[in-house]
């Protein structure tokens, strides 16, 4: 708790951003401070001018003092919004000293509670801006509106209850509606992570064997119904364990990123789906593509690969791809799967004829570049 403490003066003091700022830092926040201050300053002006506080009075001067510290909050706001986190800071510790008179000459059990309640919100303030927004304007409110009945006080603090009244509903309304967001933000923001993390590789960042399926099914059934052109083909790196094996895993990792964004470089159509089966294995789905479209695009991609390899340390790697390539066929394909395991049979006979080839059931075509296997694997 003081280290929090420390590091939030530390960082107000020598930090861009304070403390409080980094975690509440955001539009709404910086909306609703300068909006509070100048709504309070206009308020405060306005009854002065109007004459409801007499002139030369304390109430005046109190009233002076507040139109100032108003100003003062709302063009620091509106000036340097990074550091919002603790002009709003500033404007509460004003909103608790104004308090002290009361509580001083009201010693009833409501002012006490207040009191009570302020190193909570400033607790809360600091590890929770939120809650601590909350108590804030709760503790503000609940003990002046109990008071309210009490004839007494209402003569003798009158500025201040105004003061404390309306500062304390902007923050309520403002705390809620701020809160109410940031909620709904960060559950939207760990819900989309969580979906995304759950369908998608984190080393290449394309799909996953489940995001394959969930994706991959839509775009199938949907070319089912329709009876349109689709092509899938299973991509396989060639001896790529000896990549891993003399280069290390990096330069493996390396390749196989390179080899995802050459994959949708050469497939960038919005519905072409590339997802990573495990290892060395892709799968890209290429929507209303005829299958010769997609064959010789594939063999494209592959000698592209061969005559660009992917560097490690200034040196290519030796790289080549394994390739099937099937299309969707209504009378033979009822699912995703059977589409998958069509084109995986197609690798196989890429990987019988030497590798380095693109199999469609009617024809293989050679990549036609010297790809020598490394000696171990001949
Ligand atoms: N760098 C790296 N390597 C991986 C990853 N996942 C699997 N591998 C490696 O990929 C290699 C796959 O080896 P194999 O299935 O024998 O494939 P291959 O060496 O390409 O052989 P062929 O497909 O028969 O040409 C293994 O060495 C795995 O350790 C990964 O995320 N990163």
């Amino acid at each position: 708790m003081i280290r929090l403490i420390r590091r939030h003066f530390a960082r107000l003091l020598y930090g861009k951003q304070d403390a409080l700022s980094d975690t509440l830092l955001n539009p709404d926040l910086v909306r609703l401070i300068l909006l509070t201050n100048a709504a309070l300053m206009g308020f405060f002006l306005v009854t002065g001018l109007a004459g409801l506080f007499p002139l030369g009075s304390l109430h005046a001067v109190v009233l002076g003092a507040l139109i100032f510290i108003h100003l003062g909050s709302a063009a620091a706001t509106w000036l340097s919004p990074e550091r919002s986190g603790t002009i709003l800071l500033f404007n509460l510790l004003i909103y608790c000293a104004g308090l002290v008179p009361i509580i001083l000459s009201v010693p009833t059990l409501f002012p006490a509670l207040f009191t009570a309640l302020i190193p909570v919100m400033l607790a809360f303030l600091i590890i929770n801006s939120s809650a601590g927004l909350l108590t804030t304007a709760v503790a503000a409110t609940l003990p002046f509106l109990l008071e309210a009945g009490n004839q007494e006080m209402l003569s003798y603090v009158q500025i201040l209850i105004y003061e404390m009244t309306l500062g304390a509903s902007a923050l309520v309304t403002g705390t809620l509606g701020m809160l109410l967001r940031s909620l709904l933000q960060r559950l939207h923001a760990t819900l989309e992570k969580l979906s995304h993390s759950a369908t998608h590789d984190p080393l290449t960042g394309a799909l996953n064997r489940r995001g394959l399926k969930e994706h991959g099914e839509v775009l199938f059934n949907t070319h089912y119904r329709t009876v349109s052109p689709l092509a899938l083909a299973v991509i396989d790196l060639d001896y790529f364990k000896h990549v891993n094996d003399t280069f290390g895993h990096d330069a493996g990792d390396h390749v196989l990123k390179y080899l995802t964004d050459l994959i949708h470089r050469f497939f960038k159509r919005k519905s072409d789906l590339v997802a990573r089966l495990g290892g060395d294995e892709f799968v890209l789905i290429a929507a209303n593509t005829p299958l010769d479209l997609a064959h010789q695009r594939l063999t494209e991609m592959a000698r592209h690969l061969q005559e660009n390899p992917p560097r490690w340390n200034g040196e290519p790697l030796p790289v080549a791809l394994s390739i099937g390539v099937e299309a969707l066929d209504i009378n033979s394909h009822h699912a995703l799967k059977d589409l998958l395991k069509a084109a995986d049979k197609l690798v196989y006979r890429a990987k019988e004829k030497g590798r380095s080839h693109v199999c469609a059931p009617h024809a293989c075509t050679p990549i036609l570049l010297s790809f020598e296997p490394p000696t171990a694997a001949r």
